[in-house]
C-alpha cells in the first residue's frame, strides 16, 4: 500500500504537487491520470525519495522509502527508462541493482526472462530501442520481487504486442495481491487496465474512485430520448426539474432523471418514444470534463466542448 498525507512539492513559487492525501491499495491496479505538468512524475519521485517533499509525507507499506534498508525489495519503480548508463550491458545493470539490495543473481535471469530480454542481456543499453529500454526498466522494477510497483508511462515506445504484454503484467501483479500504481496519458489504456483511478490536475486530486464512478461523474448520467413530439416531452421533463437539451428536432439529452422515470412520464402524457437510452461517456470524455479547467498548456478543446 502507498499512503500519501498532505504531500506537497514546490519548485520556487510553482506548486507542482498540492497537498495530496490518498491511499493506493494492494491487489488493484490504480491508474494515475492527468494532463502534462499535473504533477504525476513529481509525486512518484517523492514516493521513492528522488524528490524531497516541501510538506507532508509519502509512505510505502507504512514506512518512508529512505528508511528502508533494502528498498528494491519493498517497492519497484519504472520512472525514467532513459536513466541507465548507455555503455552498460543490460544484465550488468540489473546485477548491480540486485547486489546493492542483497538480491540473488538468479533473480536477474528470471526477470530478464519475464520481460523477454534474455537474448540481448549482454548488449549495451545504448543500442536498445525505446521499447527495449522500457522492458529493461520494468525488469529493474521487478528484480526485488516487491509488493509495491510504480510505473510512470510504461507503454511509451512499446508496439501493440508490448502494450498488451504490459497490460497483462499489471493485471497479473495486482492479482497476486501487489499494489500497482501506474501513470498514463492513455485514457483508453487505463479503461482496460485499471480498477481505480486517481485523476490529478495542477497538483490536486480531481477524482479518486473506481473507474465506473469517474465515468459516471464526468458524464453526468445523461439519457438520450428520441420522439416525434420531443418539444412536448421536453416541457414535461423540465417541469419536474430535469435539465433538457434539444439536440435535434426529434432528440433530447436529459440529465437528472433515470431512463425508467423518463419512459413512465412519456407514457403518462401519451408521447411516443422511438429511442430511450442511457449515455455513458467514455473515460476519455469524463476525463476531459474533469480536467478541462486544469490543463496547463491546453489547446482549449475541453473548454470548446462545453
Ligand atoms: N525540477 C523541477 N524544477 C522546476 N519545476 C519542476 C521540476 N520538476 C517538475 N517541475 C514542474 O512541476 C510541474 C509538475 O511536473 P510533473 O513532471 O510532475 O508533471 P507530470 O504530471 O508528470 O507531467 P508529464 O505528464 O508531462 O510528465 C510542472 O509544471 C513542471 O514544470
Amino acid at each position: 500500500m502507498i499512503t500519501l498525507r498532505g504531500l506537497t512539492k514546490r519548485f520556487g513559487d510553482k506548486t507542482a504537487v498540492d497537498g495530496l492525501t490518498l491511499e493506493v491499495a494492494a491487489g488493484k491496479v490504480t491508474g494515475f491520470l492527468g494532463p502534462n505538468g499535473a504533477g504525476k512524475s513529481t509525486t512518484m519521485r517523492m514516493i521513492v525519495g528522488l524528490d524531497r517533499p516541501t510538506a507532508g509525507e509519502a509512505l510505502v507499506g507504512g514506512r518512508r522509502y529512505l528508511g528502508l534498508p533494502r528498498p528494491l525489495r519493498e517497492v519497484g519503480a519504472l520512472l525514467d527508462a532513459g536513466f541507465v548508463h548507455p555503455g552498460r550491458p543490460a544484465r550488468a545493470h540489473l546485477l548491480a541493482m540486485a547486489r546493492s539490495n542483497g538480491i540473488p543473481r538468479t533473480r536477474v535471469d528470471e526477470v530478464l526472462g519475464i520481460v523477454g530480454l534474455e537474448s540481448v542481456a549482454g548488449k549495451r543499453v545504448g543500442s536498445f530501442s525505446l521499447g527495449m529500454r522500457q522492458r529493461l526498466g520494468i525488469a529493474g522494477a521487478l528484480v526485488g520481487d516487491p509488493e509495491v510497483l510504480m510505473f510512470d508511462e510504461p507503454v511509451n515506445g512499446l508496439d501493440p504486442d508490448g502494450v498488451l504484454w504490459v497490460r497483462r503484467l499489471m493485471r497479473g501483479l495486482a492479482a497476486e495481491g501487489r499494489t500497482v500504481f501506474v501513470s498514463s496519458h492513455l485514457m483508453s489504456e487505463m479503461q482496460l487496465t485499471a480498477d481505480r483511478l486517481v485523476v490529478l490536475g495542477r497538483g490536486r486530486v480531481l477524482a479518486d474512485a473506481p473507474i465506473a464512478d469517474v465515468i459516471a461523474r464526468g458524464s453526468g448520467d445523461s439519457v438520450r430520448v428520441r420522439s416525434p413530439r420531443a418539444a412536448e416531452l421536453a416541457a414535461r421533463l423540465a417541469a419536474v426539474g430535469a435539465t433538457v437539451r434539444r439536440t435535434t428536432d426529434e432528440e433530447l439529452q436529459v440529465t437528472g432523471l433515470s431512463v425508467d422515470r423518463i419512459g413512465l412520464m412519456a407514457h403518462e402524457i401519451s408521447v411516443p418514444v422511438l429511442e430511450l437510452s442511457a449515455v455513458t461517456a467514455s473515460l476519455e470524455e469524463a476525463y476531459m470534463n474533469l480536467t478541462g479547467a486544469s490543463v496547463e498548456y491546453g489547446t482549449g478543446t475541453a473548454e470548446a466542448r462545453r
